[in-house]
């Protein structure tokens, strides 16, 4: 498990850390890991280093980065671009050979421009945990002044990115985030992580808080969490998921999701659907039963219209809804909740269907770039209105739980992109479905259903596209594999 922590907590964590430190240790040690990491990377590259630094202790961290590289023979340039820099870091800097420039405010110098474009590793150190998201007005135009082949490293997290990963906003884009000792939400969270690129901890001796804001299950976590059945189980025990899904339009949504559950090895599929869609999981899905009847989870909503569904699927969500039993709701089952219910509850919308949702709920205005820009937001404003956990499904799929329940948020990112894809929400609904009907709680259900999920469209066609059903049919062997890790 990776967990991330909020700023408040790392400012408090570092704070009781250097109680026992003299002042500036643990700054010395941010430089010196962080100086360790660019020098690695330099063996890869011919060698030039430009360092860009803020008016903050980030700052304070890449100057002295930029002393210990410039020690080592790499020759380096520094770019001041706040109202002030870290004194001790500029006169360490300077003591050891550094050239220091400075772009303060409007354009940039010929000299800062050669130094951005002919650098082979670009430090980033304009903000850390300090930062207000977004870059300032001067060097809004600063990511495209570096060399396209720069090796670009932040410390800490990309200047101009939400440290606590909720806003999006203009940043600078890292190849490799080097951060300290405690993993944070901006490394994880769906608008910005993508700015994060690879993250490194290095250990400053800043000891984990006790309760994570944000949370990543690894493939260590699956055989911890996957419900491993024993000798003494039977279909039943195992859990018996109903799947409310398709309709004679959207028949292949009823076939991706059942097969899905069946392939995840849930004990039995009820499906409840019209006829054309049945006849089609009687050949495709014999393990399938057919009609109402007695099931400890449901699954409703994927490639369900609601305005056409027939009366018995419908009857049978309403029913669902109104039962103490798990459900998981997608797609067009979303149109079906307004209030909340007092069983575990699970929707999984993606983008377009969180902002519906919210309109519906009138939580979001109507600015359609709003989940765009902050869909954690917008995601927790759902779960804490409905009571229900939602699971945003994106490249990088968050599942965020009502705040009531004082849980952490969790934070997938392990499909490839080739995972967006016609049909790849149904097989999620029915995989995370297959884990509610076992008994897993929302969280867990929707965290570790992405999680396997993402890796089965890898293993299904490593470094390929993907269709649904072969994510699908690849579910078993991918739970096996990871097992058995
Ligand atoms: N507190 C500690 O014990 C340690 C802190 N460390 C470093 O210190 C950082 C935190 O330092 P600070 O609290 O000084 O905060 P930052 O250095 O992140 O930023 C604060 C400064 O940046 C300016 N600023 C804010 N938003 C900006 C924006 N969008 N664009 C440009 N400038 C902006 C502010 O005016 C302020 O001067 C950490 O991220 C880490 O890199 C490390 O040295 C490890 C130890």
């Amino acid at each position: 498990m990776i967990r991330a922590y909020a700023v408040g907590q790392v400012r408090a964590a570092e704070a009781s850390a250097m109680e026992d430190l003299f002042d500036g240790e643990l700054m010395q040690r941010a430089a010196l890991g962080l100086a360790e990491v660019a020098i690695a990377r330099l063996s890869e590259r011919a060698g030039g280093v430009a360092v860009l630094v803020g008016s903050g202790d980030n700052g304070g961290d890449v100057l002295y980065a930029a002393a210990h590289l410039a020690r080592a023979d790499h020759p380096v340039e520094v770019v001041l671009v706040g109202s002030h820099a870290h004194d001790g870091g500029v006169a360490a800097a300077s003591g050891a050979g550094v050239s220091v420039l400075e772009w303060r405010g409007g354009e940039a110098s010929p000299e800062v421009r050669a130094a951005l474009a002919e650098a082979d590793v670009v430090l980033d150190g304009i903000t850390g945990i300090g930062g207000r998201p977004g870059l300032p007005e001067h060097l809004v135009a600063l990511p495209e002044l570096i060399g396209e082949d720069a090796y670009v490293i932040a410390v800490d997290l990309p200047s101009g990115a939400d440290p606590a990963g909720r806003t999006w906003s203009e940043t600078v884009y890292a190849d490799e985030t080097v951060t300290f000792s405690l993993t944070k939400p901006v490394h994880l969270l769906p608008p910005t992580e993508p700015a994060t690129g690879l993250l490194t901890v290095v250990d400053i001796g800043v000891a984990e808080p006790s309760s994570p804001a944000v949370e990543r299950l690894t493939h260590e976590d699956v055989a911890r969490l996957w419900p491993v059945p024993g000798p003494d189980d039977d279909k039943y025990s195992r859990g018996v998921l109903g799947v409310v899904a398709g309709g004679e339009l959207y028949t292949g949504a009823a076939l991706m999701s059942v097969t899905a559950a069946v392939t995840a090895g849930v004990g039995m599929v009820r499906y409840v659907g019209p006829r054309h869609p049945t006849d089609l999981l009687r050949a495709a899905v014999p393990e399938a039963v057919f009609g109402v009847g007695r099931v400890q989870a449901w699954s409703i909503g994927s490639g369900l219209d609601v305005e056409q569904a027939d009366e018995e699927q419908l009857a049978a969500a309403r029913d669902a809804l109104e039962s103490d039993l798990p459900v998981l709701l997608d797609a067009g089952g979303l149109d079906l909740i307004d209030e909340s219910r007092s069983a575990p509850t699970l929707l999984t919308p993606h983008a377009g269907e969180l902002l519906r949702l919210a309109r519906r709920l009138e939580l979001a205005d109507a600015d359609d770039d709003q989940v765009r820009r902050t869909p954690v937001d917008v995601a927790q404003a759902v779960a804490d209105r409905l009571d229900v956990t939602v699971l945003l499904k994106g490249a990088v799929t968050v599942v965020v739980p009502p705040t009531s329940a004082g849980l952490p948020i969790r934070s997938q990112s392990d499909g490839p992109s080739w995972l967006a894809t016609a049909g790849a929400g149904d097989v999620l609904a029915g995989l995370a479905g297959a884990l509610l009907a076992s008994g897993l709680s929302p969280l867990d259900a929707g965290s570790l259903a992405a999680l396997v999920h993402g890796v089965a469209a890898d293993d299904a066609n490593p470094g390929g596209p993907v269709r649904a059903m072969d994510v699908a049919h690849q579910l078993g062997r991918t739970v096996a594999r990871l097992l058995s890790r």
